[in-house]
Parts: structure tokens; sequence; C-alpha cells
């Protein structure tokens, strides 16, 4: 894996929580984009090679529902930049790890993603992310 591509932040009201962000990050978001099939609206901020990723839910059945629900605001997930998802998924189911979808699907950024249960990495949800080629 390479770099952290992004910290994905679950937040309530993403119009409040980029009035916040900006104040924390010294500067604006610099776009916003609805994921359909995940069921959210984000928005992005550029912090050095790396970026904040907040995510509101857009209906009850979104991950970012549930969980505001059970833990409130804060971090939901951290998505590692990689050069081949597929081969990365299989590396990882090899070594045990649950895949929570078996082929990538299209995130934000029009970028390849594919995520690992939080139950088998240590309590943390992990996105794997590929620019697509
Ligand atoms: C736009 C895109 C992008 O960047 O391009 C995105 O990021 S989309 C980001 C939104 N999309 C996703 O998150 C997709 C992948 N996520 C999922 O499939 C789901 O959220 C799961 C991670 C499988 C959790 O769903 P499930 O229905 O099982 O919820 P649940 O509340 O019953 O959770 C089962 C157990 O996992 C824990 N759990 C749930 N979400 C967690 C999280 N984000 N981090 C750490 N632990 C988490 C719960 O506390 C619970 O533990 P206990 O059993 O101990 O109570
Ligand atoms: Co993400």
């Amino acid at each position: 894996m390479d770099k952290i591509e992004h910290i994905g932040i679950a937040v309530r009201d993403l119009e409040k929580s980029n009035d916040l962000y900006a104040k924390l990050l010294g500067k604006s978001h610099y776009k916003m984009e609805e994921v359909l099939s995940e069921g959210v609206r984000t928005s992005f901020f550029e912090v050095g090679p790396n970026k904040i990723e907040l995510l509101e839910a857009t209906s009850v059945e979104s991950p970012i529902a549930g969980f505001l629900d059970k833990k409130g605001e804060g971090i939901h997930h951290i998505a590692f930049a990689v050069d081949d998802i597929v081969a990365e998924m299989k590396r990882l189911e090899s070594e045990g790890f649950k895949l929570l979808n078996k082929e990538p699907k299209l995130g934000a950024d029009n970028k390849l993603v594919a995520f690992v249960h939080p139950k088998t990495a240590g309590g943390v949800l992990v996105e794997l992310c590929q620019e697509r080629k």
C-alpha cells in the first residue's frame, strides 16, 4: 500500500462541518461530491499529500447513518492509495482479512474503492483506493 489517500470523517451536517474544518485547517474544502451508491454526500479538504473526506448520510440505509447512530461524529475510515486494487484485495484476503465487496466499486473522485471489515482490521474500517487507469 502507498500513502494514506484520505481520512473519512462522519458528520451530521456537512455545511456546518465544512465551516468547522475550514477553521481548523485554515482553508476551505475544494470540492463536494455525492456518491449515490454509498448513500453519502462528501466534501474534500487538501492537507499536504493527503485529504480529509467529510461524509454526511443521504439516506437511513447509508453506512454513515448507522455509524452516527452508534458512535456519533468522528473518524469513520482510513483510505490507502494502492496501485493495483484487485491484486491488493487478493493479497489481503489471503492474509485473512474480510473484504466487504467482491469487486472494486466506483467511489468519490472517479476512483475504484474497496473496503475491509473493521472486525478483521483491528477495529479500523480500511478503504483501498485506486486511480482509474
Ligand atoms: C465515497 C467513498 C470514497 O471515499 O470514495 C467512501 O468513503 S464511502 C464510506 C461509506 N461506505 C462504507 O462505509 C462502506 C463499507 N462499510 C460497510 O459495509 C459497513 O458500514 C460495515 C463496516 C460492514 C458496518 O456495517 P454493519 O451493518 O455491520 O454495522 P454495525 O453497526 O452492525 O457494525 C458491526 C460492527 O462493526 C463496527 N463498525 C461499524 N462501522 C465501523 C467503522 N466505520 N469503524 C470501526 N468499526 C465499525 C460496529 O461498531 C460493530 O461492532 P460491534 O459488533 O463491536 O458493536
Ligand atoms: Co472514503
